[in-house]
């Protein structure tokens, strides 16, 4: 039998660790109608590529549209072309939208804030247009346990964004099927894949306190490789890792 290349041991961790979060926290069922949020960063074309390879087998059976956003105040250099022709090699539809917000219309928040929650209200109209029942994000497992050390050292509660959030005022539920899938993986698949890497001109992205938190967690991982999955196992203990 042909030893595995690097790039195949890869892909089959990621396939595993994709399906293992699936039914894990049972995240799609028969009849679910997705709508995937994509940046067109590394992250979420991974998700996309994940779920339109899902979707073609036959249980449970479930749709996909994708959705990409741009702000039209925020100089984002995306191409669509390319998100498109990625998205249609699945056989998902793409669909581009264009919003805005004003930085100067309430500066007690962020602009950062005011863009991620205008991004989200679109994501949340688009998907309920589209008789969408699940919207699907790129967030992967350094992602949670980076969020639930920014939550506990900053914010003084012990959370995370989950693996499955359901809306309450609304029949949308929020899933994040790469959870279990780590971000060095990802990173690697994507330079084998040649996953085109978009360029992202925000003149707001300064995220300090994350990839300050990143670099820490970094230094734990020396002193303890399995220190994640401590963490995640805290997480799944408490159960933060599903809100229904
Ligand atoms: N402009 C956008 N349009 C649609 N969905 C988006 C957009 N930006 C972010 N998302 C969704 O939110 C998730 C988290 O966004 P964030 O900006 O934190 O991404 P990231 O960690 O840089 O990942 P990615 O590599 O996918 O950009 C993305 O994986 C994606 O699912």
């Amino acid at each position: 039998m042909a030893i595995p290349t690097d790039e195949q041991k890869i892909e089959r961790r990621i396939v595993s660790r994709f399906h293992k979060g699936i039914s894990k926290y049972n995240l799609i069922e028969e009849g679910d109608r997705i709508l995937a949020g994509i940046s067109g960063g590394k992250d979420s074309l991974c998700l996309l590529e994940m779920l339109g390879r899902r979707m073609k087998i036959d249980k449970p059976h479930f749709t996909v549209e994708a959705v990409h956003i741009r702000m039209e105040n925020i100089k984002y250099e995306t191409d669509t072309g390319y998100l498109e022709e990625f998205a249609a090699q699945y056989g998902i539809k793409m669909h581009c939208l264009t919003t805005g917000f004003n930085a100067h219309t309430d500066t007690r928040k962020s602009p950062c804030f005011l863009c991620s929650w205008n991004r989200r209200k679109q994501m949340f109209m688009k998907a309920q247009e589209l008789g969408c029942n699940k919207i699907a994000l790129g967030h992967h497992m350094d992602d949670i346990i980076h969020t639930a050390m920014m939550n506990e050292f900053f914010q003084g509660h012990f959370s995370t964004m989950p693996a499955m959030l359901k809306m309450r005022k609304m029949p949308l539920t929020i899933i994040r099927p790469l959870c279990m899938v780590e971000e060095s993986d990802i990173y690697r698949y994507a330079r084998y894949r040649g996953y085109e890497k978009q360029v992202k001109l925000c003149p707001y992205e300064t995220n300090s306190h994350r990839s300050d938190i990143r670099d820490i967690f970094g230094r734990i991982e020396e002193m303890n490789p399995e220190a994640r999955y401590s963490v995640w196992n805290a997480l799944e203990s408490e159960g933060k890792l599903i809100e229904v």
